[in-house]
């Protein structure tokens, strides 16, 4: 028996009732998927899985499959509920108004997305298993061609962002997968090979460090951001840069991101082919190894791995893949669990200490000293690791405070990227002159 599959999908908030109407006779029957545990079953019990979801197929007229807006609310309180529906047909006893597709290289491909799709599912556990909160998920949910007749996507926890990190990631997961089409990784590897040499970045803070007996600065030119809004209007990121370089700034942080902080890479590259020397570190969210090659194939020397929303094994790998295009990877942490989790990772040099709380945006500078007390800073010592004390650093004693705590770098934004004169910022933000 030829098997032919009729789709179709709704996309249901708890404020609407969508509506299905199909119109075929024939014997099929409805494969549900609770997440990825697939249930046989048949029309009528699709009818009583009533209390949920109620269709009402009637084969002369047109049916309606509905959903009722109470009964979503619901799945919504029963969270990382999936549900979705499949209905096979057999030909020669039905037909239907819904387009059909045979089963061909094209439903082999589809499968292929389905898979694709659990993969990240399974992935999403292993991550979660190591306490990382950031899904993985495409807000998309399963594939299109998941999206069949008898087929509902609901719109609840395991679609929706959870916060604003999570929003950004699977924003970046969309973004990267059109660049990659646009640039696959061979035309990168070739850009790369016409990249600007790669400067030392963790050479340059332990330079400053060792120079000014204070944190060498990683300076970032960033015109907006989702806690701040914009930051500075009229916005020139080598006119920031020079005056950064200037002011004594040891590294810069360059924003790409444009949806969330209005940065671009060809911000990166115009300062990189500006002249300005000191080292870029480019400010991203990494998701793919795929932008390591992006990155420096855009003139950056050094690159941002979030352990948040990194699982273990991608950081390992992509430290690995820095060190072979001679980037400095910046894993940044912000509670004990992340730290120890890099710790364990082989081959980390510079660690960030995020003080701010990406998924609540919470700013606390005590952080940077509560993660580095005890075991932990013992160990950073022991291997001369440098750590960066990373977000709200607006005065002198703030930088004495993460000093202190045993930091020999910042990173800073807000509180010099205002300044009329952001070089002049650096001064004011030190309590003196560290310009060379
Ligand atoms: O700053 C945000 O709103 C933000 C939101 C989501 C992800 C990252 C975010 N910021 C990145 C940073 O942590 C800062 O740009 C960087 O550490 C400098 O912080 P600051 O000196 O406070 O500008």
């Amino acid at each position: 028996m030829e098997q032919k599959y009729i789709s179709f999908t709704s996309y249901v908030n708890s404020n609407t009732t969508q509506s299905f109407s199909f119109n075929f006779s024939s014997f099929f029957f409805i494969v549900v998927q609770f997440s990825q545990f697939p249930v046989p079953f048949s029309m009528e019990s699709l009818i009583s899985l009533e209390g949920h979801i109620q269709a009402f197929p009637s084969f002369s007229s047109k049916p309606r499959t509905t959903i009722p807006p109470t009964q979503l609310n619901t799945y919504r309180e029963n969270s990382l509920f999936s549900f979705s529906l499949r209905a096979q047909v057999n030909p020669n006893e039905g037909s239907t108004t819904i387009a059909t597709s045979s089963e061909s290289s094209e439903s082999v491909v589809e499968a292929l997305k389905v898979k694709e799709w659990e993969v990240g599912m399974f992935q999403n556990e292993v991550a979660a298993n190591q306490g990382i909160r950031i899904r993985r998920a495409p807000p998309t949910g399963p594939p299109s061609h998941y999206e069949g007749p008898f087929q509902f996507r609901l719109q609840i926890e395991e679609n929706t962002p959870r916060n604003i990190l999570e929003e950004i990631v699977w924003n970046k997961d969309k973004e990267v997968a059109q660049l990659k089409e646009r640039k696959p990784l061979g035309l990168v590897k070739k850009a790369v090979e016409n990249a600007p040499p790669v400067r030392d970045f963790i050479g340059a803070l332990r330079a400053a460090n060792g120079r000014t007996g204070l944190p060498g600065l990683i300076a970032e030119v960033k015109k907006a951001s989702p806690s701040r809004g914009i930051l500075r209007e009229n916005f020139d990121p080598v006119e920031i840069a020079r005056s950064y370089e200037k002011g004594g700034a040891a590294c810069l942080s360059v924003l790409t991101d444009e949806k969330y902080f209005k940065g671009s890479f060809e911000n990166l590259e115009l300062i990189r082919n500006a002249g300005v020397k000191c080292p870029l570190l480019c400010k991203e969210f990494i998701i793919d190894a795929w932008q390591l090659y992006y990155a420096r194939s855009k003139g950056a020397d050094a690159v941002l791995l979030i352990a948040a929303v990194l699982p273990d094994l991608d950081i390992e790998y992509m430290v690995k893949t820095c060190k072979l295009l001679g980037l400095a990877a910046l894993v940044e942490v912000h509670d004990e669990r992340e730290f120890d989790r890099v710790l364990g990772i082989e081959g980390v040099e510079l660690i960030g200490i995020n003080n701010r709380n990406l998924e609540t945006f919470e700013l606390d500078i005590s952080t940077t000293k509560k993660l580095l007390e005890g075991e932990r800073g013992k160990i950073i010592r022991e291997r001369n690791i440098i750590m960066v004390g990373e977000s709200g650093l607006f005065t002198p004693e703030d930088i004495a405070y993460v000093q202190e705590a045993g930091v020999r770098a910042v990173l800073v934004g807000e509180s010099i990227v205002k300044q009329n004169d952001p070089g002049k910022g650096i001064s004011n933000l030190f309590g003196k002159d560290i310009s060379v």
